[in-house]
């Protein structure tokens, strides 16, 4: 097990520093046996060790969920195809193996991870690895080891190789306790699910190595975040993606959440645009290290009547999961990102009908229920 060294002197060191990562002569990361991984007090830290005209080196860790085979199309375009290594533990599909470089990275496995970084020269990390809500409650333990002890591998590697680190946080980071309508970036969180304990504890971890260490942590709440070309991995908020294909595929679909259940959410290009744009912005454009992003909000009904104006056959139903209601009834229902807007000029594209209509289009509507009886 990792053992943090120096606690007393660190801790000194922590008093005595001005918060802003400056002027801290060593810093012990994590030691394992005799090879203590150090950070030296001349790393350039808010910069990535790359030169300008380089693209970065980057990494995506759980690369295979909803978001990342997205992310990586992305990412590629700008920076291109071999400077981008999607990694999972899972066995990727033909077309995702075949568009670029994919490697085998078990994020609780930290000296495979710290190997990948350094065989690689990553100077981006990229850490999508998590249990999301849902599957999150349903096997706490499991939750608990990705998404906190993974973490702390991926800080510390980070950390020590001088990476920019991205953790996305989440809707899911705020409980019943915070203003809900609408939810500020910094206000009370005290979340009710292992998932939004886990996302907090990736913000302040993140916040404090960057005060701490120097670490070039960025981070953004996500909201609910659907798209078309790729399922979600057990949240929440994935009735929002099943209503689609169960509208084009049998013109029926039952909501697990109340018709009146509001939550933030966006399309999935507005969320990865975001994510490109925070990690390219200029350090001090970043008043905050973590940041609300929204684009719209809306409930299963109002989700419900926008689809319907493509499939108006479409039945919609409600069996209410409890699990999934009671962890949306402590979500926030509408998000406040001034913060980014201001600071790095956030600005979604997709609202509601937008959405919709963009969704029909990638899924094919020459397909649906209503038109092929
Ligand atoms: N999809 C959404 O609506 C939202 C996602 N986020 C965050 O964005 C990130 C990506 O989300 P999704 O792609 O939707 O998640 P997902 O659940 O679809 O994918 C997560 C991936 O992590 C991988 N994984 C699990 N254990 C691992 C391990 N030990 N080592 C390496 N990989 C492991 C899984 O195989 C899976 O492919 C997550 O951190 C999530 O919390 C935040 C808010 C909303
Ligand atoms: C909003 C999220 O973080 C995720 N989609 C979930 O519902 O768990």
């Amino acid at each position: 097990m990792p053992i943090v060294k120096n606690v007393s002197r660190a801790v000194s060191q922590l008093l005595q520093s001005s918060g802003c990562g400056c002027g801290i002569s060593i810093v012990p990361v994590r030691c394992i046996g005799v090879s203590p991984r150090q950070v030296a007090s001349d790393a350039s830290f808010h910069s990535v060790s790359f030169s300008e005209s380089d693209h970065p080196r980057v990494l995506i860790t759980g690369g295979l969920g909803q978001l990342g085979v997205g992310l990586a199309k992305l990412l590629r375009k700008h920076f291109g195809k071999n400077n981008v290594i999607l990694s999972d533990i899972r066995k990727p599909a033909d077309s995702v193996f075949y568009s670029g470089p994919f490697i085998y990275a078990d994020i609780l496995d930290y000296k495979n991870l710290r190997e990948i970084v350094v065989n690689n020269r990553i100077t981006w990390l990229f850490h999508y690895s998590a249990l999301l809500s849902a599957v999150g409650e349903a096997n706490v333990p499991l939750a608990r080891a990705v998404n906190i002890t993974g973490l702390h591998n991926v800080l510390d590697i980070a950390a020590e190789h001088n990476l920019r680190l991205f953790v996305p946080s989440t809707i899911g980071a705020f409980g019943p306790t915070s203003p809900r309508d609408p939810t500020p970036d910094l206000c009370i969180q005290r979340p009710r699910t292992i998932y939004g304990v886990s996302k907090v504890h990736a913000e302040l971890m993140g916040e404090y190595y960057h005060y701490r260490y120097g670490l070039d942590f960025r981070c953004l709440r996500y909201p609910g975040i659907i798209s078309a070309d790729s399922q979600p991995g057990g949240g929440t908020t994935d009735y929002a993606v099943q209503i689609f294909h169960d509208a084009i595929k049998t013109g029926k679909f039952q909501c697990n959440l109340k018709p009146d259940t509001r939550l933030p959410m966006m399309y999935i290009d507005d969320c990865l645009k975001a994510t490109l744009e925070v990690m390219e912005a200029p350090a001090e454009a970043l008043s905050m290290r973590t940041y609300n992003i929204s684009a719209m909000s809306f409930t299963p009904e109002e989700l419900a009547q926008e689809v319907q104006k493509h499939v108006p056959e479409l039945q919609v139903t409600y069996n209410v999961d409890e699990v999934r209601q009671a962890i949306a009834d402590s979500w926030p229902m509408n998000f406040d990102d001034r913060n980014a807007r201001r600071d790095w000029g956030w600005k979604h594209d997709y609202d509601l009908p937008e959405l919709v209509t963009t969704m029909f289009s990638f899924l094919g509507s020459d397909s649906r229920i209503a038109q092929a009886n």
